[in-house]
């Protein structure tokens, strides 16, 4: 007989969404637009900027260990980028940890302040993530759902809003964080600045840390502000704020992240880490390093990696948004984020979808697309907990940072598919 062998920790948490559809992917082989990331070359900048730290004759030690709380140089660029933007002085030492991504700084932040029998408050629809890092804690989550005041016409991620009297309600007195994406996956919402306040008084009222996880902080589009929650008063000792060079420089393969925050808040994210993953990739954190310096040089200006990047984001989405809405899908656009839902319900309600009655009718749609059109999404109710998948489950979720040319070929599929109907 063999020892038990999986941890009982890992009951309920076995499935991963990106595992499935990942491997459904290398088995299909389908027009790709499911995980978020760009199917086009990273900067020159940062992708320049490792070569050289790997290839470095006068500092060899750049492909050795550095400092487990982050690489000097990467930890000063971060402090000076976010003391800026956050309007204060953030200790190098004791305030900036840099992480395997940010799905790490996710991790080490819930798994150092969260203790058994806390609770979580997460949003939803929510990075798949945080549910099962908050079980791992020992935390139970309370899920609040962000509900569409808008279903019919042209519907944008702004009609998606929380209900406060809800919002308020799941806060108890063992509520210990609260989790805020925004810009948010998968809907693309921006908190708007009320939102943020609304959300900062309940944790003010029953002091409760937020945790924000600001991945897409550079990608929100005309008419729309990202607003640091630590910036909101006195909500900068009760914050935790996390960011993703994956994200922010187009290199998701990199696997580098950050959160910062007061000390007090970072001690036991620092503790997770040093006995984790303890010390990050040298060579790559020098060269986001060097990609900050680069963006601070230019600051504010259209050239700006921060800034061009949204522009040419906000173009693909506006001619996605087309391209969906001519093919019989109904889009909400987003504000932020590089990804999009679109309503199937009418598209579901004519093909048979085949796939087991148990799974969700999103699961459904995803792999029979995949399969029989050969175009990939995610399904949106892997961002739900399991009594509100109802919402999502009849949407599909498109990723847009991807070539012009492979968005054409997704809407000559869908129109396609449409014509079939
Ligand atoms: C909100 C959010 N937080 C955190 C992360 C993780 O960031 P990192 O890649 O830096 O670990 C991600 C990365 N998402 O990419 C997968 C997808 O949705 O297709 C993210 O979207």
């Amino acid at each position: 007989v063999l020892p038990p062998a999986i941890a009982e920790k890992t009951s309920g948490i076995e499935k991963s969404v990106w595992v499935e559809f990942n491997q459904l992917a290398l088995e299909v082989k389908p027009l790709n637009l499911g995980q978020g990331f760009p199917d086009f070359a990273a900067p020159d900048t940062v992708r320049k900027a490792l070569a050289k730290a790997c290839t470095n004759d006068t500092n060899v030690l750049l492909n050795q260990y550095t400092r487990g709380f982050g690489h000097p140089r990467l930890i000063a660029a971060l402090s000076k980028l976010y003391s800026k933007l956050i309007g204060r002085e953030i200790n190098q030492q004791t305030e900036v940890l840099v992480t395997a991504g940010a799905y790490e700084a996710l991790f080490v932040t819930i798994m150092g302040l969260v203790n058994k029998g806390d609770e979580v408050i997460i949003i939803e629809p929510f990075f798949d993530c945080y549910m099962p890092q908050v079980k791992l804690a020992g935390g139970t989550p309370v899920f609040v759902p962000l509900r569409p005041r808008k279903t019919t016409g042209v519907t944008s991620s702004e009609d998606w809003v929380l209900d406060t009297e809800e919002l308020a309600n799941a806060f108890s007195d063992k509520t210990k964080a609260i989790i805020v994406n925004t810009p948010n996956n998968p809907l693309g919402k921006v908190f708007k600045y009320e939102e943020l306040m609304m959300i900062a008084g309940l944790c003010k009222k029953h002091n409760v840390i937020a945790i924000m996880d600001e991945v897409y902080e550079w990608m929100f589009y005309t008419g729309q502000e990202h607003i640091r929650m630590a910036t909101l008063p006195d909500m900068w000792e009760r914050t935790v704020t996390i960011g993703s060079a994956g994200k922010t420089f187009s290199v998701t393969g990199w696997k580098t992240g950050w959160a910062f925050g007061p000390a007090h808040l970072m001690k036991g994210p620092q503790v997770i880490h040093q006995h984790s993953v303890y010390t990050c990739t040298t060579p790559v954190q020098e060269a986001v390093a060097e990609g900050f310096e680069i963006e601070l040089q230019r600051f504010g200006t259209p050239e700006c990696y921060f800034k061009s990047l949204p522009a040419e984001l906000e173009v693909k989405r506006d001619n996605f948004v087309k391209i969906l809405s001519d093919s019989g899908l109904n889009p909400i656009i987003p504000e932020g984020g590089y990804f999009i839902l679109a309503d199937v319900s009418d598209i579901i309600s004519k093909i048979n979808i085949g796939g087991s009655p148990n799974e969700r009718k999103d699961f459904r749609f995803v792999k029979w697309l995949s399969r029989n059109r050969k175009l990939q999404g995610i399904p949106p109710s892997a961002f739900y907990s399991p009594e509100h998948g109802h919402i999502g489950e009849n949407y599909i979720r498109f990723c847009f940072i991807k070539e012009d040319e492979n968005l054409e070929k997704a809407g000559e599929i869908l129109r396609a598919l449409k014509k079939d109907l």
